[in-house]
């Protein structure tokens, strides 16, 4: 048990051998091992609560699934130990960032934004197609805070929790707002703290930094929720994705681009403030690309010798 403990706080651990009951308890451990029970004076059982209440509202499909929620926050609370947040950042600032990862992808349904918005879904009308999916996740987040918390209990500053930032169609916006900040990081600076909500979003797609065959099987998982998408905008006649579309993509070409210029450019950034990160998330990453370049160079050359 102390060297799960310990594996708990790296990129390293495996999801994969876990059952939904025991990564249950492995969030406890997560909350109780920050102290934050002891600091906001909050109950076991409300804890216990709070997490089953989580567990209930993600939904059974391929990748933004509990299992999912799971890894994000896992990877939110090895990055807390690895750059040593806790003597950098308030208790607060920390319980916001774990209960962040947990909740981002509260009852997703495996369809997109742009698939809500090209649908005219229920929840794209709701929120007037701005982020429908991470306004709905917070909305439920906050249900489920109010429900278990009751009355007896601040749920703090409320629209604070990390997760309108995970919407991807603002990547570029907030990395650059981090890049153009990030030479003279204060963490006594409040506009600066705020950015980091870019560790959120570093966690939400850091599949590729974990082991191998963890991070293969993950992919697996993402395709298959593409294709899913895909193959019903085809049949209902809505526009198709050429990432999501099952005749374009492979596993390679999807890693090769993904990580390129979307998982370098940001984690280099956080490495720049974090320098420990380049053993432990960057070069992984780098690891990564070179096995899908190489294997995307193989499909291509195969495809030549088979068309002449
Ligand atoms: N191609 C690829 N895309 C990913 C990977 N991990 C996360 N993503 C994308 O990043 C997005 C993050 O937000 P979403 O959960 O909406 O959907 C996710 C995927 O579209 C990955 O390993 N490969
Ligand atoms: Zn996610």
């Amino acid at each position: 048990a102390p060297m799960v403990r310990e594996h708990l706080k790296t990129p390293n651990f495996d999801n994969w051998q876990w059952e939904e009951a025991e990564m249950l308890v492995l969030l406890q451990v997560m909350f109780t091992d920050l102290d934050f029970l002891m600091a906001f004076h909050i109950e076991l059982d409300v804890l216990q609560n709070f997490l089953f209440e989580v567990y209930c509202h993600y939904n059974s499909i391929p990748f933004h699934n509990f299992h999912h929620c799971f890894c994000v926050t896992q990877m939110m609370y090895g990055l807390i130990w690895l750059t040593d947040l806790r003597s950098r950042l308030p208790r607060l600032d920390l319980l916001i960032m774990l209960t962040s990862a947990l909740c981002h992808d509260l009852d997703h349904p495996g369809y997109n934004n742009v698939f809500q918005i090209n649908a005219q879904t229920d929840l794209a009308i709701r929120y007037n197609d701005i982020s429908p999916l991470e306004n709905h996740h917070c909305a439920v987040a906050f249900g489920i805070l109010a429900k278990v918390l009751k009355n007896n209990k601040r749920t703090g500053s409320s629209k604070d929790l990390c997760i309108l930032a995970t919407d991807m169609a603002r990547h570029n916006e907030i990395l650059n707002k981090f890049k153009s900040i990030q030479p003279a990081f204060d963490f006594n600076n409040k506009e600066h703290k705020e950015l980091m909500k870019i560790m959120v979003k570093v966690s939400d797609i850091s599949n590729e930094a974990r082991p191998m065959a963890v991070a293969e099987q993950w992919l697996d998982c993402l395709l298959q929720e593409f294709f899913n998408q895909s193959d019903t905008e085809k049949l209902k006649g809505l526009p198709v994705a050429a990432f999501m579309d099952r005749d374009k993509v492979s596993k390679p070409s999807s890693q090769t681009s993904f990580i390129r210029f979307v998982l370098l450019p940001l984690f280099s950034e956080l490495t720049k403030l974090f320098p420990c990160l380049e053993e432990h998330i960057l070069e992984p990453v780098r690891q990564a690309l070179e096995y899908y370049s190489t294997l995307e160079r193989a499909g291509k050359d195969e495809e030549l010798t088979t068309k002449a």
